[in-house]
């Protein structure tokens, strides 16, 4: 008898809209479980990969592009290198994607490639929908395509909405996918027995879609250049308060560029690290785990935009070390990516 294939759920969902809070969650739930996870970002330095808690569970984190295009090929390689080096038999496996990537391509990966679908199977497209955010980027075609894709829509942040909003929000979602199952969230606090194990994926449905997903070459969408990412790295201890006041100021300032930021960091004086987030002008900071004895603590700061003014960027954040050189020096490693 062949081996039971292992299930995978994609979850998807735009920039900021809690897909990694989602997988924490689930994460959290399953400790039981060996689950395999694959998480993806658009900018070329990785901070996912250290959001998810995934102590004993084996990870691969694909930077340098967004999981739909240019490292497509990467997501295939990553879940046989997975089902490889995985220590014992993968139960299953979960994919966050970048919060910029079309769900088709990726859904082709699995679906186009027969060796995979020996081993592999859909179980379901998770689309996580941001109440608070939703309607800025509904009309983007990436948006439109993640909750048009979903088998389930997971609409989280829904303190952030009155209830007419939110009645509003699911016209509209129910709109651009009538048969998605639906579920309403806080900080996607859903219980994994209504995500997991439940057989959702529905091949004639994407079809309807996208009619030539299972054609392997066929590569048909658009992506919004206008957005780019940027890093900014260094070994320096960050001052909090100067920190604070500077990420206030700047998520006023440049609400109209600044779509997304997420950090680690290393704040002066504190054993732990500190997770930074801004969605648009929301923004969120909280401890995270401790720093390990022999652990370079090196913080990261990533910037998604448009029109990204790196240069001040990269000078407010240097101005938030504890220590200020004397002379500004660059950074100990900035990227810059544009999405292709
Ligand atoms: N207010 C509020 N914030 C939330 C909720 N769920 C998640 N967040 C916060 O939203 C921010 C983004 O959450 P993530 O889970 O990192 O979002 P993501 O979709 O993985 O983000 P990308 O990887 O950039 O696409 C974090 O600061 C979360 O703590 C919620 O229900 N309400």
């Amino acid at each position: 008898m062949a081996p039971a294939k292992i299930p995978v759920t994609v979850v998807t969902g735009f920039l900021g809209a809690g897909k990694t809070t989602l997988v924490n969650h689930l994460l959290a739930q399953c400790s039981g479980t060996y689950i395999g996870i694959i998480v993806n970002e658009f900018g070329e330095v990785g901070i996912d990969g250290q959001l998810i808690v995934a102590d004993d569970q084996p990870l691969i984190e694909i930077t340098n592009g967004c999981v739909c295009c240019t490292v497509r090929k990467d997501l295939t390689a990553a879940l046989n290198e997975l089902l490889q080096r995985a220590e014992r038999p993968i139960e299953r496996l979960i994919i966050e994607t970048s919060g910029l990537a079309d769900p088709a391509p990726v859904l082709q990966s699995f679906l186009a490639d027969a060796a995979l679908l020996q081993r592999v199977e859909l179980e379901s497209v998770v689309t996580v929908a941001d109440a608070h955010h939703i309607l800025l980027h509904v009309d983007d075609d990436i948006v439109r395509e993640q909750i048009a894709f979903a088998d389930v829509v997971v609409l989280n942040k829904v303190e952030t909405a009155s209830p007419q909003e939110l009645e509003r929000l699911e016209r509209e979602l129910r709109r651009l996918n009538p048969v998605a199952y639906l579920i309403r969230t806080e900080r996607a606090q859903v219980p994994a027995a209504e995500l997991l194990g439940a057989k959702r994926f529905s091949l004639p449905h994407v079809l309807s879609i996208e009619p030539d997903l299972l054609d392997g070459e066929a590569h048909d969408h658009e992506h919004d250049t206008s957005i780019s990412s940027c890093c900014m790295e260094t070994d320096g201890a960050i001052d909090p308060e100067r920190f604070s006041r500077w990420m206030n100021q700047l998520v006023q300032s440049e609400a109209a560029r600044l779509m997304r930021t997420k950090g680690v960091l290393n704040f002066n004086g504190e054993a732990r690290q500190f997770h930074c987030h801004s969605v648009h002008m929301l923004l969120d900071a909280r401890p995270g785990r401790r720093w390990g004895p022999d652990e370079q603590r090196r913080s990261k700061l990533v910037f998604i935009g448009r029109e990204l003014a790196v240069d001040a960027l990269r000078e407010g954040f240097l101005g938030c070390l504890a220590i200020q050189p004397k002379w500004m020096p660059a950074p100990a490693a900035e990227s810059e990516m544009e999405h292709p």
